[in-house]
């Protein structure tokens, strides 16, 4: 029986699902790095495996194409979201999904499924609950060094660790260059997700992305909750705002008790039903 994978995408950050109910195969970091590798394999930004049935509730894992785990995912949920309807998992316009790092409740705006708003959970700016080494405090605008140059950063948890760096100027160059440094920085335990910054006015921001275990994205959700989170921690935007990435656009509003809400597009690219050849490959990595 070959592998049969969903491919979606959230303003260009492109996932697969796994649906263990439909597939026989044990998951690895090889043949997840293979599945995600955009040359020898399907090729996206991560795999959502789920729903994992059997339990009063709806659950996902995700997990990054260097085969990590990452406790949530913005455009992952939202993603997962869109599957669950279109494969009769949810009848309902609002539920609970399960992740690594609690729970996040998911509400259709339109009848396709395809514009959601999430309730993310609470941003958290203290060094031991994102983590960053050093004493208990708030990471604001802390000096960090990435490849022996100074940058001010803050960083933030929304379920997954953040490093906010606020520029007037960004570019996918300069986020490539900082984050292969940043990612695996002796500042974070848990590695971390790089975000360049840009405030245009108090109403939108501007980012550029580098992930942990993935790399450079056009998108990333929990990226835009962090970003959104630390600008206007700063002072520097209103509590509700628009996120600008090169995917696209993400609505972020942070709410009084600190809890984040994300709205975002879904889009839908294919089923992948994989070669024999492919399934054997993946098959031999379990
Ligand atoms: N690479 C991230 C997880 C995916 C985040 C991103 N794709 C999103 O939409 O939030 C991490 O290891 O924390």
């Amino acid at each position: 029986m070959n592998i049969t994978l969903e491919k979606y995408h959230g303003l260009g950050n492109d996932y697969l699902i796994f649906d263990p109910n439909k597939n026989d195969l044990k998951l690895t970091k090889e043949n997840i790095r293979l599945i995600c590798n955009r040359n020898f394999g399907v090729g996206s930004d991560g795999l959502l495996v789920g729903p994992i049935l059997g339990q009063d509730k709806l659950e996902v894992k995700i997990l990054n194409p260097d085969g990590s785990e990452a406790e949530i995912s913005g455009n992952g949920v939202r993603i997962f979201g869109k599957y669950l309807k279109d494969a009769g998992y949810v009848q309902k316009n609002r539920f609970i999904i399960n992740t690594l790092s609690g729970q996040q409740t998911l509400q259709y705006l339109n009848e396709e499924g395809t514009k959601i708003k999430v309730s993310m959970g609470k941003l958290s700016f203290y060094s031991d609950e994102i983590p960053v080494t050093g004493p208990r405090r708030e990471v604001l605008n802390e000096t960090m060094m990435f490849g022996s140059i100074p940058y001010r950063v803050t960083c933030v948890n929304i379920g997954n660790p953040h490093c906010v760096i606020w520029l007037n100027d960004i570019s996918k160059e300069l986020v490539c260059r900082i984050g292969k440094y940043s990612e695996s920085a002796e500042y974070f335990p848990e590695k971390i997700n790089t975000q360049l910054l840009k405030v245009v006015d108090r109403t939108n921001i501007e980012i550029e992305i580098y992930e942990r275990g993935a790399g450079y994205t056009l998108a990333s959700g929990t990226s835009g909750c962090a970003a959104a989170g630390a600008a206007y921690r700063m002072g520097l935007t209103d509590p509700k705002m628009y996120v600008h990435m090169p995917g696209g656009v993400l609505e972020v509003e942070i709410e009084e008790d600190g809890n984040v809400l994300m709205t975002g597009e879904v889009g839908y690219v294919g089923r992948f039903s994989l070669s024999h050849e492919l399934t054997e490959q993946l098959k031999a990595l379990q």
